[in-house]
């Protein structure tokens, strides 16, 4: 599915968050979307996933638009993975992925061999299935974020909007995840997260988005984006950069004084 906005602009508490914003999402890129708190990131992501109205301009999927598309084809098109926060439901991990497979359901449709198939496989994929019997109110941070995980590629959507996924995740998960995310897009997937690492954001994402000041401060391949001036522009900051195994990664190394953020003019 290809996802597509036209001069989007929305709103929040009575400001304007993002201004004519046009992007273009395609299948099989992994796409991290970077700047400071507050830019827009998880705002844009919710528009993407057609579960907020944009205050103008439109998104399109596969060039029509989420009324159009219908809930339930959304639904089973795009899988949403929200910034971890307290799940209170007495649920326990594996109910909550099933929840994953209801797009598939018919109205009256019971669960099928298929959908607990695609539960194992997400549960397995999550590094999860351990955690399967657990009550989710009662996991670490970094466990719920494993089981929500495996929630949305429970979907098999062929679009996956991940909001920070790896934020609450030790070292070794988030290098696990975001190899993950890069090989689901690999197969085919379009896949985009929110990233505040930007080591790996750099090392995995084919292209970076990076919002600032209300618009789009850059976009392209990491190396373009995470340029020095952009880096200052957005976040106020300096880094330090060196390179492992040829690639090469950078370190927020301190903040400079009031920094200037002004969107790339087209
Ligand atoms: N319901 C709301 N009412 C008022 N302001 C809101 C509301 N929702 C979001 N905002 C504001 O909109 C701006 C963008 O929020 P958003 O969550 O998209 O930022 P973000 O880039 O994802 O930030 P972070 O990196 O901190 O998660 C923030 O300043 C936020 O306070």
């Amino acid at each position: 599915m290809r996802i597509e906005t036209h001069t989007l602009s929305a709103t929040a508490g009575g400001r304007a968050i993002l201004t004519d914003v046009n992007l273009a999402f395609e299948p099989g890129a992994f796409t991290g979307l970077i700047g400071p708190n507050g830019a827009g990131k998880t705002t844009l992501l919710r528009l993407l996933a057609g579960l907020a109205e944009p205050a103008a301009g439109r998104v399109t999927f596969d060039g029509r638009t989420a009324a159009q598309t219908g809930r339930r084809a959304l639904a089973r098109g795009i899988a949403y993975l929200p910034q971890s926060g307290p799940v209170h439901w007495p649920l326990r991990a594996e109910a909550l992925v099933l929840l994953g497979r209801l797009p598939h359901r018919g109205a009256l449709g019971g669960i099928t061999a298929a959908d607990h198939a695609a539960v194992e496989r997400a549960l397995a994929t999550a590094d999860a299935t351990h955690l399967r019997g657990r009550i989710v109110g009662t996991l670490s941070g970094g466990e719920r974020m494993r089981v929500l995980l495996a929630r949305a590629l429970a979907t098999e959507a062929p679009v996956l909007l991940a909001d920070e996924p790896v934020a609450a995740l030790d070292p070794g998960h988030q290098l696990a995840c975001m190899a993950l995310l890069r090989d689901t897009a690999r197969r085919g997937s379009g896949v985009v997260a929110v990233l505040h690492d930007l080591t790996l954001a750099a090392r995995f994402c084919d292209r970076l988005i990076l919002l600032s000041g209300g618009g789009v401060l850059a976009d392209g391949p990491p190396a373009r984006v995470l340029t020095d001036a952009h880096l200052r522009a957005a976040y106020g900051i300096a880094v330090h950069r060196g390179e492992a195994g040829g690639e090469p990664f950078l370190l927020p190394w301190h903040a400079l004084p009031s920094p200037t953020c002004q969107p790339e003019t087209p």
